[in-house]
């Protein structure tokens, strides 16, 4: 898998070929004519962050900030899932060697996505709960297919959505829809998640989706980059700030958090009801 990784990252470091590489979790291809990356999650069967998946994906984004990327499109390979968010297994009895290298490594692909100097485009084209709602906040422009779900539920698990992923949500719909949508862990269908804002746009195929993904990457054909970006730091930087600042202390709160035997015994039983679920 190492090996595999290496050379990934070696084709993406050419930014003069038309390249598509396939790494375990996550597909990156560059469109040759227009130099924007698509970063494909593909971890069956519902692309649920684990340690594993996040690392290539942080990565990935590190790569295209260095080749100065033309832009990225976030999407999946499944038909029905955009991304089941964090995978609860890495909360579940955890090593806490793994634990916190995963927390880390979850907040560093935040700080990477939600600050990319690059556009970035989510094609949801799938169900995006809790962390998958929190990859699609992080890029600038959300196109949503319809008949799915999004929206940050941690309240739901009787968990609490972590003061960056409220500011991501914050940024795009507002703090009233934001307090709303997380005291209520509200997941929104495509249509709802329109009208408060939380998708840019609806769409009936992927498609369709990666056609309206390049208009919106047109529209900075004529704007000069450096000025794209500052106003994007303007506008998102306080807010990495603040992670930068906190995140051993998040991680210190994290730590003791997640070894509560009453919250280890409900993850047990979330995991539980989701094979239930399949089962009926
Ligand atoms: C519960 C959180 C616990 C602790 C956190 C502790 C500390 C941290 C503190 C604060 C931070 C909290 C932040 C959390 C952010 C998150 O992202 S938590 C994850 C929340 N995600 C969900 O609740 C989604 C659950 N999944 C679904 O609703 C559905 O699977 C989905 C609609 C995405 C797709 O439905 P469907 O296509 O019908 O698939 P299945 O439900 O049948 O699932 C297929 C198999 O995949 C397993 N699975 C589903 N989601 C996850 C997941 N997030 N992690 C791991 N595994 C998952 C599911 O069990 C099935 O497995 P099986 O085939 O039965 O083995």
């Amino acid at each position: 898998m190492a090996l595999r990784a290496v050379r990934s990252l070696a084709i993406l470091s050419n930014p003069l070929r038309t390249y598509s590489t396939s790494g375990p979790l996550v597909n990156v291809s560059i469109n040759e004519k227009t130099g924007i990356a698509t970063a494909t999650l593909q971890r069956p069967p519902v692309n649920s962050l684990n340690l594993e998946l996040l690392t290539e994906l942080c990565t990935t984004l590190e790569q295209l900030e260095k080749n100065k990327s033309r832009g990225l499109i976030l999407t999946s390979s499944s038909n029905t899932v955009f991304s089941a968010g964090l995978d609860i297994y890495e909360m579940y009895k955890p090593n806490m060697d793994r634990y916190k290298q995963f927390w880390t490594t979850l907040q560093q692909t935040w700080i990477n996505l939600y600050g990319s100097s690059y556009p970035t485009v989510a094609v949801v084209n799938g169900h995006a709960p809790a962390g998958g709602c929190l990859l699609a906040l992080s890029c600038e422009y959300r196109i949503m297919l319809n008949n799915f779900t999004i929206g940050l539920n941690e309240t739901k698990l009787g968990m609490i959505a972590p003061t960056w992923f409220a500011a991501s949500m914050r940024n795009a719909i507002g703090t009233r829809q934001t307090e709303l949508a997380l005291i209520t862990g509200n997941l929104f269908t495509t249509d709802e998640a329109l009208k408060i804002g939380l998708v840019d746009e609806v769409v009936q195929s992927k498609n369709e989706a990666l056609e309206k993904a390049g208009k919106f990457f047109d529209k900075f054909k004529r704007i000069p980059p450096h000025a794209r970006t500052m106003t994007k730091t303007s506008l998102r930087g306080a807010d990495i700030q603040a992670l930068v600042k906190s995140r051993n202390e998040e991680m210190n709160k994290l730590t003791a958090f997640i070894n509560d035997p009453k919250l280890q015994e409900a993850i047990g039983m979330y995991l539980e009801s989701l094979k239930q679920k399949q089962n009926k």
